[in-house]
C-alpha cells in the first residue's frame, strides 16, 4: 500500500492554478491514487465566456481524466470550484467560501502564476508575489493545515550558474517592491523594470524569486516546502505518455519546427536541455506534501525538480530526436519541410532569420495577395521570432542544480511509493520521451488524426519537390544574370558545357565500342 496515497485519503486539499498545465495533472494524480480523498477545492476564475462549472466540466471530460473516472466515478462531487481571482483582495472569495476554506483545508498546493516572460512587472508582482503573500496569510488562519507546497521555478535564480536548494537573498525586499508599485505609475515602473530585474532575463524569473522570498519570510510558522521544476514538458508515463495542453516551453517550438516555420534557432547545441516531464514534477510535489506534513522538517525544504545532473540531455540531441520523430509522424499541412538547425553565431542567426524565416514568409504572402487572399505569414513569422528571442536566454546556457533534498526525499519513500510516485529521472529514456512528446503535441495540441499521416507524408514529398524546383529555378536565374554581366562567368559556363559535351561524346563512343 502506498503511504503517500493513504496520506491524502480523507484530506481536504486546496489547489491554486488547477486549470493550468501542472495543476490539471496534479489533480488527476490525486484523484486517481487517492480516490477516497475528501475534497479538492480549486480557486478558479470565470474565463473566455465560460462559468466555473463549465471550466471544471471541460477538464473532467477531457482525455486526461478518463482513467480517473474509472477509479473515482464520483469525482464531480469531490471537486469544489471556488470563484476566485488571485489579483483581487481576498481573491474576491465570498465570505461563506472563505470560511469553509479556512476551517477545512489540510493541504495547499500553490501552482497559480503568470508564466509569461513579457508580463509587465506590476502584473507579474501582483500574481507571483502579492497573491502568494495573501495565500500565506490565509494559510496562517487555517487550524487544520498540515502542509503548504509552493511551486516555484528552477530559474528563479537563473542569474547564478550553480544553484543550491536554498533561498537566495533578493537585492530589494519584496515588501518594498509591493509598496512602491502601489504609488508608482506604469511609465515609471516600465522604466525601472530593467534595473530591478538586473541580470535576470525577464519579470517572470524575477517575481518567482521574490515569491520564494515571501514564502520564506512570511511562512515561518507554517509547514512549507518549495518545488523548483526546470522546463516542464509533456507527461512521461502518467496517466499516459505525451499529454500536453499548452504552447509553453518546448511545445510551441516543436509545433513551429514540425510545421516547417522554425528552420533555425540560436541555441548552444551542447548546453543542457533541462526538461522535466510534468508527471515527474507532480509525483515529487505529492511526495513533498506527504513528507512535509508527516515529518515536519525544522526548516523550509526546497526541492529541485530537474533532469540535468541525473540524466543530462543536450539541445543538439533533443533537436535530432525531434526531427527524427517528424520523419515517422509528420504534422499535417506543413508550410515547409521540417529541417531546423542550431546556430550559436548571432550574425549567422540573423542571416538564417532573413533567408529561412522572413524571405519564405514574404514570398508566400505575395502569393496569397496574388491569389486574392489575406497575407498572414510575415506577421506569424515575426511573432515566432519574438517568441524565440525570449527563449534564447534559456537555450544558450547550462545550469547546475544540486538535488540533495530531492534525492533525500526519494530515499525516504517506500519501494511502493517509489513506484507509484516515481520522480527518478535516471529511468527516463530521452528518445522514447521525445517521440511520445512529439506524438502528444500532434494528438492533443494540434488535434491531428493518426489516419492523416500518409497524406502528411505525401504533402512533405510535394514540398520537397517544390523546394528542388525553386532552388533550380533560382540557380538558373542567378546564373543567367551572371552570364549576362560577367565575362568570367561566361568562360566558366563555356568550360562546363564543353566538358560535359566531351564527357558525353566519350561515353557514347565507349558504349558503341562495347556493342
Ligand atoms: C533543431 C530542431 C528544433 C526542434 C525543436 C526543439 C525544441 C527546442 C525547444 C526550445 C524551447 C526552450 C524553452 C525554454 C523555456 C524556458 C522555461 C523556463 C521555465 C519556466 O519556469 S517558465 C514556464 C514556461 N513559460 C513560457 O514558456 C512562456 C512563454 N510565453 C510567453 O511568454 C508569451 O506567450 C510570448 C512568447 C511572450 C508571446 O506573447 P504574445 O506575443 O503576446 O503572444 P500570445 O501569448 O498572446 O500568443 C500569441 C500566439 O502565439 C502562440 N504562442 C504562445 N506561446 C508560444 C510559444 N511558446 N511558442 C509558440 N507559440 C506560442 C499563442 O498560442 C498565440 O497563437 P494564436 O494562434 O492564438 O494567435
Ligand atoms: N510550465 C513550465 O515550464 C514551468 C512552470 N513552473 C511553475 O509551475 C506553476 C504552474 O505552471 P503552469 O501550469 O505551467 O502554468 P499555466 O499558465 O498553465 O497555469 C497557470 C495557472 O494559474 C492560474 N491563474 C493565473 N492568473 C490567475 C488569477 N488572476 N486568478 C486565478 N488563477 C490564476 C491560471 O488560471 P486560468 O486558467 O484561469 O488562466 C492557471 O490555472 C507555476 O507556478 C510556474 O511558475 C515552473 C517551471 C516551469
Amino acid at each position: 500500500m502506498s503511504m503517500i496515497a493513504a496520506f491524502y485519503g480523507g484530506k481536504s486539499i486546496l489547489i491554486t492554478g488547477a486549470t493550468g498545465f501542472l495543476g490539471k495533472v496534479l489533480m488527476e494524480k490525486l484523484f486517481r491514487t487517492s480516490p477516497n480523498l475528501k475534497v479538492i477545492y480549486i480557486l478558479v476564475r470565470p474565463k473566455a465566456g465560460q462559468t466555473l462549472q463549465q471550466r471544471v466540466f471541460q477538464i473532467l471530460n477531457s482525455k486526461l481524466f478518463e482513467k480517473v473516472k474509472e477509479v473515482c466515478p464520483n469525482v464531480h462531487e469531490k471537486i469544489r470550484p471556488i470563484c476566485a481571482d488571485l489579483n483581487q483582495n481576498d481573491f474576491g472569495i465570498s465570505k461563506e467560501d472563505m470560511q469553509e476554506l479556512l476551517s477545512c483545508t489540510n493541504i495547499i498546493f500553490h501552482c497559480a502564476a503568470t508564466v509569461r516572460f513579457d508580463d509587465p512587472l506590476r502584473h507579474a508582482v501582483q500574481l507571483n508575489v502579492t497573491a502568494t503573500q495573501q495565500l500565506l496569510q490565509m494559510a496562517s488562519e487555517m487550524p487544520r493545515l498540515e502542509a503548504f507546497i509552493h511551486i516555484s521555478t528552477a530559474y528563479s535564480n537563473c542569474n547564478l550558474k550553480h544553484i543550491d536548494e536554498v533561498i537566495y537573498p533578493c537585492p530589494v525586499e519584496p515588501k518594498k517592491i509591493i509598496d512602491s508599485l502601489e504609488w508608482l505609475d506604469d511609465a515609471i515602473v516600465d522604466e525601472i523594470t530593467p534595473k530591478l530585474i538586473g541580470d535576470r532575463p525577464n519579470t517572470y524569473t524575477y517575481t518567482k524569486a521574490l515569491g520564494e522570498m515571501v514564502v520564506h519570510q512570511e511562512g515561518r510558522n507554517l509547514n512549507i516546502a518549495i518545488i523548483r521544476p526546470s522546463i516542464v514538458g509533456a507527461t512521461w508515463q502518467e496517466p499516459f505518455p505525451g499529454w500536453v495542453d499548452n504552447l509553453n516551453g518546448p511545445s510551441g517550438m516543436i509545433i513551429a519546427a514540425g510545421k516547417g516555420f522554425l528552420r533555425s534557432l540560436r541555441a548552444t547545441p551542447m548546453a543542457v536541455a533541462d526538461l522535466i516531464p510534468v508527471d515527474t514534477v507532480v509525483n515529487l510535489t505529492l511526495a513533498a506534501g506527504w513528507y512535509t506534513a508527516v515529518h515536519r522538517p525544522k526548516s523550509t525544504l526546497i526541492y529541485h525538480c530537474t533532469s540535468g545532473n541525473l540524466n543530462p540531455c543536450n539541445w543538439l540531441k533533443m533537436g535530432l530526436y525531434v526531427l527524427a520523430t517528424f520523419e515517422k509522424v509528420p504534422f499535417e499541412k506543413a508550410f515547409r519541410r521540417p529541417n531546423a538547425d542550431f546556430t550559436t553565431n548571432i550574425l549567422s542567426n540573423q542571416y538564417w532569420n532573413a533567408v529561412s524565416h522572413l524571405a519564405p514568409a514574404i514570398i508566400y504572402d505575395f502569393y496569397l495577395r496574388l491569389t486574392g487572399r489575406k497575407p498572414r505569414m510575415t506577421k506569424l513569422m515575426n511573432r515566432l521570432l519574438r517568441t524565440i528571442s525570449m527563449l534564447e536566454y534559456f537555450i544558450n546556457r547550462s545550469w547546475e542544480w544540486s538535488t540533495a533534498n530531492t534525492e533525500m526525499l526519494m530515499s525516504e519513500l517506500s519501494p511502493e511509493d517509489q513506484r507509484v510516485f516515481n520522480f527518478d529521472v535516471r529511468q527516463l529514456n530521452w528518445l522514447e520521451y521525445i517521440e511520445n512528446y512529439v506524438l502528444g503535441v500532434k494528438k492533443y495540441l494540434l488535434k491531428e488524426d493518426m489516419a492523416g499521416i500518409p497524406k502528411a507524408k505525401q504533402h512533405l514529398k510535394r514540398l520537397r519537390n517544390i523546394h528542388y524546383l525553386f532552388n533550380t529555378a533560382l540557380f538558373l536565374i542567378i546564373w543567367r544574370l551572371l552570364i549576362a554581366r560577367s565575362q568570367m562567368a561566361r568562360n566558366i559556363w563555356l568550360f562546363i558545357v564543353s566538358f560535359c559535351y566531351k564527357f558525353l561524346s566519350y561515353f557514347r563512343a565507349s558504349s558503341t565500342l562495347k556493342v
